[in-house]
């Protein structure tokens, strides 16, 4: 299973690659980065752990090298200029997006390769990986919501003295503000979680602020997230190695799971060796329902936008 990072000499993809790299489940790792340099140097770091970690081949290298890649994660982007727009730099994203896919189309594919967004903002970009790359739709995914699960479950286990493993409860929607909470399904231990002492509605609405503001959180104490979204890809990249069946919040193309149609965003999704093998309509509470469909709304608002520039 060879894996391609493509922005991978950046905080997010070479702290996945490390991830990968503890993990040893995929056999090859390329870290490609149109700053060579950095991505020569991470390559080489890696390498050197690796008679420590995995025998893994981890190395450095160019779309002509990606191209007989299993799994392609796309971590490159840009950061926001103190003056810019939300909607300026998701402009300058697409545009720098648009270049990478066309890259890897003109290099050439697996017929089953998996390409993976996790550049933001991530349900519009792999709408458009989705819309450009002709692929089956299963074989384009992002990383939607998965951060933001992994943060409110662990955000939750500290709070309340639980096991982070345990504690399962999902975010659903777009990675942004309109994402939202499932309490209806929240679990500790196959128990609700909602009965859990602690747990109320007060606490129930200030976690949840809390993790939608999380990325803010970690972006203004250390620079931007990288470890939590590191170890969230990897989550993804072996689910679909090992062809898991994992049910994961990621973000796909909708063909109708709870009336939603031609947006990328995160419902619950059967993970395997196919990318984005299922949708699964999970009963929701009215209010959590309605919620999910204003999320939709909102990026095919967004999309409109950014297809009207
Ligand atoms: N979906 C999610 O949950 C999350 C997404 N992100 C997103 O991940 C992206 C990367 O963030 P960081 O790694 O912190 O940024 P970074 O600035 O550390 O790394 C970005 C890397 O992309 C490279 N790059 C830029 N243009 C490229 C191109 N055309 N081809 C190949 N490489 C190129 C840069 O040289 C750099 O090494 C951002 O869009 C960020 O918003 C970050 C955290 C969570
Ligand atoms: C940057 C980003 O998307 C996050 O940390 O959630």
């Amino acid at each position: 299973m060879k894996v391609t990072i493509i922005g991978g000499g950046g905080r997010v993809g070479s702290n996945a690659a490390f991830c990968l790299q503890c993990a040893g489940i995929v056999s090859e790792i390329q870290i490609l980065d149109n700053n060579q340099d950095l991505a020569d140097g991470e390559a080489l770091d890696l390498l050197h752990g690796a008679a420590a970690l995995a025998d893994q081949r981890i190395y450095s290298g160019d779309y002509a090298r990606a191209k007989d890649s299993d799994i392609f994660v796309i971590t490159a982007g840009l950061r926001r200029k103190p003056d810019e727009s939300r909607l300026d730099l998701v402009n300058r994203n697409v545009g720098l997006f648009s270049q990478i896919i066309s890259d890897v189309k003109k290099a050439g594919m697996k017929k089953d390769a998996i390409v993976f967004v996790v550049s933001n903002p991530v349900d519009i970009l792999t709408h458009l990986a989705a819309s450009f790359l002709g692929l089956p739709t299963n074989q384009v995914i992002g990383l939607g919501t998965m951060l933001d699960t992994a943060r409110f479950r662990s955000l939750m286990a500290n709070d309340l003295n639980l096991a982070p493993t345990q504690v399962r409860a999902l975010i659903l929607g777009e990675h942004g503000d309109t994402m939202l909470p499932v309490w209806s399904s929240a679990t500790v231990g196959g128990l609700p979680l909602t009965e859990i002492p602690g747990c109320d509605a007060n606490y129930q609405r200030q976690i949840f602020e809390r993790t939608k503001k999380s990325g803010a959180e970690v972006i203004s104490r250390k620079g931007g997230a990288g470890w939590a979204v590191g170890a969230t890809i990897a989550e993804v990249v072996h689910a679909i190695a090992l062809d898991r069946k994992q049910l994961l919040p990621v973000s796909s193309l909708q063909d109708g799971c709870y009336g939603l149609k031609n947006v990328c965003l995160s419902v619950p999704t059967i993970v395997g060796r196919g990318g984005a093998e299922k949708h699964i309509e999970l009963k929701l509470w009215p209010k959590e329902e309605q919620a999910l469909k204003a999320s939709a709304k909102a990026l095919k608002e967004m999309l409109a936008k950014v297809a009207g520039k």
